[in-house]
């Protein structure tokens, strides 16, 4: 958890609730970095768990999940590029 993306919402890479973000920008070992956004359907969702004080963004499983399946959740209600229909149909395109 990057504390620069939890004093500004409006910076975070992948907002989620409130004020928490995980931040994707750098490779630092974390998996949940790598995790992509499905809001139609989406195999597992975040929570937020506080272990000794300390908030960690855990991601639960919400369907059964097979070795090899992409797992992904929602990353919220932003209009995130991807989730465009025109973006879509230009990446479909080329
Ligand atoms: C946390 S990273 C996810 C992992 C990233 N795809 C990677 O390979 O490092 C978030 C970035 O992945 C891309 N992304 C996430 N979900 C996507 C989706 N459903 N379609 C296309 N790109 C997506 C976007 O570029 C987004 O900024």
């Amino acid at each position: 958890m990057e504390n620069s993306y939890a004093r500004d919402c409006s910076q975070t890479v992948m907002s989620f609730i409130s004020c928490f973000s995980v931040d994707a920008a750098r490779e630092d070992g974390s998996l949940g970095r790598l995790v992509n956004d499905d809001h139609i359907n989406p195999n597992s969702n975040m929570k937020i768990i506080t272990v000794k004080g300390k908030p960690h963004l855990c991601l639960f499983a919400t369907k059964s999940i097979n070795p090899g399946e992409e797992i992904t959740y929602n990353y919220g209600d932003s209009e995130w590029p991807w989730r465009s229909k025109v973006l879509k149909m230009t990446l479909h395109c080329y």
